[in-house]
């Protein structure tokens, strides 16, 4: 399709971004990717252009994938159905075995080769790989099998893989002391690696605008708040379902000192470009 801006339109964008790159430019940005972006082609290469920009003006971009309804479609396929407590996916020996094949295997090398067939240079690591994300057995929930919680982070590989051009892309899966392999929900790996890498943003993408003060009313967008804020739906109870690890990962990326986290729209082509390089806010932008 042939460009529709006139010349000095697209000059303008791209004097707009001007002070977002050099803001940023050298800075590290966490992104969580998964839901509805991930399932549609278009989305998925609009992503890939986004982060591969984002990794040509110099920003230390770090992908983190998630992959749940793709884990959920292995299992009924291995004739295993899926269950869920406070969010997290039981997770039994077979069960982890087909988390690993899925994420580690097929998402994680999906995502890989579309950043590098558009130019980018990406490499694919699970949090076993230089024992990026280290986890112990998640046992405040019952017993939900091979689930983890994260102890340490061990960001030395990333900081190496972004000073070299790379753009990393992580899957959830953590290593145990035992070499033994934990499930990680991704958005909490996305915060605590945020926190990790005192990341400038932790940028979670969903499949809403962002988070509703009331989520029968679309009205109701927060376009942004205080972490105190955030704890505090979830108190009420104004969130729930899978947004709750996302603001408890958000959470945590400020607790750990990320200046900014922020909530937006998967759904939206180029919502990366548009949170990064514009004047215009969009989704839940939650800080200090
Ligand atoms: N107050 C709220 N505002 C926005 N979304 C909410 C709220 N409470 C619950 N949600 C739910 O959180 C969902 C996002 O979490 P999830 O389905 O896990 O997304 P993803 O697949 O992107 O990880 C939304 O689709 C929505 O149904
Ligand atoms: C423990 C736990 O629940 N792990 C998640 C890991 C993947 C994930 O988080 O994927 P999304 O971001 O697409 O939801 C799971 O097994 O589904």
């Amino acid at each position: 399709m042939p460009n529709q801006k006139q010349p000095n339109q697209a000059a303008e964008v791209l004097i707009q971004a001007l002070p977002y790159i050099k803001q940023y430019s050298g800075k590290t940005i966490v992104i969580k990717y998964g839901g509805n972006a991930m399932i549609d082609e278009t989305l998925k290469a609009a992503v890939m252009q986004d982060i591969i920009l984002m990794r040509y003006v110099g920003i230390n971009a770090i992908l983190v994938h998630g992959g749940g309804p793709e884990i959920s479609d292995a299992m009924q396929r291995m004739g295993k159905e899926p269950a869920f407590v406070g969010g997290l996916r039981v997770t039994d020996a077979e069960t982890m075995e087909i988390v690993e094949m899925v994420l580690t295997g097929k998402t994680n090398k999906n995502i890989v080769a579309h950043l590098n067939k558009q130019g980018g240079q990406a490499v694919g690591l699970s949090g076993k790989d230089g024992n990026l994300i280290v986890a112990e057995r998640e046992t405040t929930k019952g017993d939900i099998g091979f689930v983890g919680r994260v102890v340490k982070i061990n960001p030395e590989l990333l900081h190496t893989l972004s000073a070299a051009g790379y753009i990393p892309v992580i899957s959830s899966v953590a290593i145990g002391a035992e070499g033994e392999s934990y499930n990680v929900n991704a958005d909490t790996v996305a915060g605590e690696l945020a926190a990790a890498l005192s990341a400038s943003k932790l940028i979670v993408m969903t499949d809403v605008e962002g988070i509703y003060q009331d989520f029968a009313d679309k009205d109701s967008l927060i376009s942004q708040m205080t972490v105190k804020d955030a704890r505090q739906l979830i108190t009420d109870g104004v969130v729930d379902k899978g947004m709750i690890p996302k603001i408890e990962s958000c959470v945590a990326a400020i607790a750990g000192g990320v200046e900014r986290a922020h909530i937006i729209d998967g759904r939206l082509p180029h919502a990366l470009l548009i949170e990064v390089f514009t004047d215009q806010g969009i989704g839940t932008m939650i800080r200090r």
